[in-house]
């Protein structure tokens, strides 16, 4: 199983996606998802320069070695960009074992702790009403729980909401970083109503989660989820930006909401002191940016010894590779919580196609051989890559803040 090739695919078939293909001297070839959503071309440069060359002559059976060499022989350890360089690596690595072992990926990983994946949807509207119609026809899908966002008054435009209605959201939506308008007393004046008109319409049997996108200061985030306490939400997520992990501790100690962070994270690292004193709830790193499933498995791990769970990033730049290998994860993990499941465009779908279904809320995993998902290399020519950022955010009198 040595590898011959190694090569990148940039494409952009409703949004950009990167993709590394191992092939190996045989012929069986896998394929991992390098993306990292605005700085796609920095992981495609670390690997063609960095990575690829040292690849070349391998044994593609190797992956915890290639891994360690990936990592420790970097010297240059940890971050996003090398990260998910690695990601991509591993998850074609496991991608080529399976098939060569003619086995879906998951029955490599331990074999399934689950029939179904549990899924949730994002629901978003420019205000409470709006929102509320979306619920309602997420919930006519099967979905069991829905993440519920919406406009703030007074604020022009806001994370997670969609620019129309019944559009999907995207936040890499221009070739430069658009500017947003930010206000915290706004937000939270606002907030807390949302989840008593979802919990007043529709009760107490959905699961109900919200993304607070690093916007708030610790004690902040401690009243908010002091305050939504009587709408059980299944999460709040990054309410605080997490370099500071002693920032969890200060919010825990105020509020029973439960906690989700770290897709943003890249390391067992940045988890560590928030795993081993359970000042969270679920972990979000998704496959790509966190190293790949080699690492992943031991974030997971070491969170259930926490009663702490998975809830891996999902939305439209997690490409349907990395989607279709959490699937895999998802329905091995033990410790197993949700996944986010933002549909991709029909034309992504396509250039990617793939085994994993959606069906009645949650994803039923395929029985392919590897992780189940290709990528048609004619059709992704089609879509050349187009420069695209994520927005800035600044406070009302212009300083900058977390987007
Ligand atoms: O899906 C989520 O929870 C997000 O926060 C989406 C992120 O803003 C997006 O993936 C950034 O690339
Ligand atoms: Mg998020």
């Amino acid at each position: 199983m040595k590898i011959s090739d190694a090569y990148l695919i940039v494409t952009s078939p409703g949004r950009n996606f990167v993709t590394l293909k191992i092939v190996t001297k045989s012929g069986t070839y896998g394929i991992g998802d390098a993306t990292l959503n605005g700085r796609e071309m920095a992981v495609v440069a670390y690997l063609e320069e960095h990575v690829v060359p040292a690849l070349i002559g391998r044994d593609a059976g190797r992956i915890e070695d290639i891994w360690q060499y990936l990592y420790r022989g970097a010297y240059w350890r940890r971050g996003p960009v090398t990260m998910a360089a690695i990601g991509a690596v591993d998850m074609a690595l496991w991608d080529i074992k399976a098939k060569a072992a003619g086995m879906p990926l998951y029955q490599l990983l331990g074999g399934k702790s689950r029939e179904r994946v549990m899924t949730y949807a994002h629901c978003t509207g420019k205000d409470i009403d709006a929102c509320l119609a979306e619920v309602d026809a997420h919930l006519k899908l099967g979905y069991r729980a829905v993440r519920v966002q919406t406009g703030v008054p007074g604020i022009a435009t806001t994370y997670g909401v969609a620019k129309r209605e019944g559009e999907r959201y995207e936040p890499a939506d221009s070739e430069l970083p658009a500017e947003h308008v930010w206000s915290t007393e706004k937000y939270l004046n606002h907030v807390p109503a949302l989840f008593a008109a979802v919990r007043e319409r529709f009760g107490h049997d959905i699961h109900v989660l919200h993304d607070v996108h690093h916007r708030l200061t610790p004690i902040e985030a401690a009243r908010l989820g002091k305050m939504v306490e009587p709408y059980h939400l299944f999460w709040l997520e990054d309410c605080v930006p997490a370099e500071n992990q002693q920032s969890l501790k200060l919010i825990r100690e105020h509020t029973t909401t439960p906690l989700a962070i770290g897709e943003v994270f890249n390391s067992i690292h940045d988890y560590r002191e928030l795993i081993e004193n359970q000042w969270i709830d679920y972990i979000r790193t998704p496959l790509t940016h966190g190293g790949g499933i080699t690492h992943l498995r031991r974030i997971a791990d070491l969170a259930a010894l926490y009663h702490i769970r998975t809830g891996f990033h999902g939305p439209t730049d997690v490409s349907p590779v990395c989607l279709g290998a959490a699937v895999h994860f998802d329905t091995w993990v033990p410790n197993f919580g949700i996944q986010e499941h933002m549909p991709h465009e029909a034309i992504t779908d396509q250039v990617f196609p793939h085994d994993y279904r959606f069906e009645d809320g949650h994803f039923l995993v395929g029985e392919t051989p590897g992780h189940g998902v290709d990528i048609d290399e004619e059709l992704a020519r089609q879509y050349p890559y187009k420069r695209a950022s994520l927005p800035v955010n600044r406070l009302e009198d212009g300083t900058l803040w977390h987007w």
